[in-house]
């Protein structure tokens, strides 16, 4: 009988991911490449491994109470592998258990495959609609608890999301958004490439940025505008905060005077910075957009990330420095781009296994950090000018409480409503922030302050 390739590479990575703290988006490609699996088969590793991840909160719950005795990790896994062929997929029941079974055997030994056959027919006796009453909490007393369990999210996160959409009526949408693949998209950086070129390559016109493309199928890499950094893989969202800086109006004797300076301080691995970088020398391509003729500096703390940052720009100065300890003069920029360090709660359904990983207790440290990153952000804008402060987490304690507590301890800023940059979307709340979200724009939840250093 041929191997299940498949399965197998799936069951590795979970493993992987499990025991060591892999990265199943960096290790998944490189399994299917080294071992020659292509084709459905990697369509099918790749949702095996990804589905069986997202959903491990939701999976252990129902394997707990189908075991007497908690199994082995590896056996854990493969359990996990095959309730979410059970659960999920379309995969008949006895194929399922069947190749879990032989995975086992394989992997793990004789005696353990005969326990986990037993646990399978267990798990197989009922579907997740029937197994979520079971093993959830009570959607009456517990929401959130019932959320988490059901939506295979840790409840802090489902909390936190909560808290940031201001209710419980989406929350359903939002968690069911980040359990589905995202989209591949695409940027043509203006004056380098264009959505026209994208589309010969067989990607689609974007929805709300001017240069955004979608990718349903392909390897993105084998674009050769993207092969060649005229375009990239970037989040559409990600393409329209980096627009908005640009789209502020400085409309006075000091940006009038020679090209303008904007700083990217945060800037690996690059997305934002590649973008801003064709936009300050070719300018926006719009009718109101920035004209071009600025100069980028783009910072990042580690040398490895702004050393990305070097390869996907072409007039950008790049350097390796900590925003918190600038390596530039005061209030020497017009635009300060500021894509903080976050939790990332915004683009878990990039890494499936993000969301298990992530710690709360994180989240005090970077606020800490988004504080001072911001106040050096507002020390390195000139007056007049203005600073962009963006997350890919919607997070309350790094988005909106980090805005207000550096605006309250300095008079010297001001926040701009963001939504008036951001004419092509709607459903970005109430101001005068704007905040993007999985399940009303196909992009990641991304955060955007937009704030002005008054003038003394
Ligand atoms: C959210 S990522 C930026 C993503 C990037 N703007 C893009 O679009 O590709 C945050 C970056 O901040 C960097 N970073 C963290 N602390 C920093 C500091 N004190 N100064 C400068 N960069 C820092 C990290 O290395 C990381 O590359």
């Amino acid at each position: 009988m041929p191997r299940d390739e498949a399965r197998i590479a799936a069951f590795d990575v979970i493993r992987a991911v499990d025991e060591r703290d892999a990265y199943a988006n960096l290790l998944l490609p490189r399994i299917l490449r080294d071992r020659g699996i292509r084709g459905r088969d990697a369509a099918l590793a790749t949702e095996l491994a990804y589905g069986t991840l997202r959903g491990l909160g939701t999976y252990d719950a129902i394997i707990e109470t189908c075991t007497d005795r908690a199994p082995d990790p590896d056996v854990r896994d493969a359990l996990r592998l095959g309730a979410h062929q059970l659960l999920r997929m379309r995969v008949p029941p006895h194929a399922a258990v069947g190749t879990t079974v032989d995975l086992v055997r394989l992997r793990v030994g004789p005696g353990p495959a005969k326990f986990a056959n037993a646990v399978l027919r267990r798990i197989a006796s009922r579907t997740i609609e029937e197994w979520v009453p079971i093993v959830a909490p009570d959607a009456a007393t517990d929401p959130v608890g019932h959320l988490a369990v059901a939506h295979a999210h840790p409840r802090w996160i489902v909390s936190a999301f909560r808290d940031a959409l201001g209710g419980d009526a989406e929350l359903p949408g939002l968690l069911d958004a980040d359990n589905a693949r995202p989209l591949v998209t695409l940027v043509a950086r203006p004056g380098r490439s264009s959505v026209k070129e994208l589309e010969e390559a067989g990607a689609t016109p974007g929805r709300y940025s001017p240069y955004a493309a979608y990718l349903r199928e392909g390897d993105p890499g084998q674009i050769e505008a993207v092969a060649d950094t005229r375009a990239a893989v970037q989040d559409e969202a990600s393409q329209l905060v980096a627009l908005a800086l640009t789209r502020v109006p400085l409309d006075d004797a000091d940006a009038a005077a020679g090209g303008e300076r904007w700083l990217d301080m945060c800037a690996g691995p690059g997305g934002k910075a590649g973008l801003l970088d064709a936009i300050a020398t070719y300018g926006a391509g719009g009718p109101a957009g920035f004209p071009g003729g600025a100069r980028l500096l783009a910072a990042d703390v580690q040398f490895h990330r702004a050393r990305l940052v070097w390869q996907t720009t072409r007039r950008a100065d790049v350097i390796t420095a900590d925003g918190t300890e600038p390596a530039w003069r005061p209030g020497v920029f017009d635009r300060v781009m500021l894509d903080a360090p976050c939790t990332g709660l915004g683009a878990l359904r990039r890494r499936p296994e993000a969301r298990w990983r992530r710690d709360p207790s994180a989240i005090a440290e970077l606020g800490r950090l988004q504080r001072r990153l911001l106040g050096a952000a507002l020390d390195a804008v000139r007056p007049g000018g203005v600073v962009a402060y963006v997350t890919c987490s919607p997070h309350l304690a790094e988005t909106r409480v980090v805005v207000g507590d550096v605006l309250a301890r300095r008079g010297d800023a001001e926040q701009l409503d963001a939504r008036a940059y951001l004419p092509e979307a709607d459903g970005l709340g109430d101001g005068p922030h704007a905040q993007f979200w999985p399940h009303r724009h196909g992009t990641d939840a991304m955060f955007l302050a937009i704030l002005r250093k008054r003038r003394p």
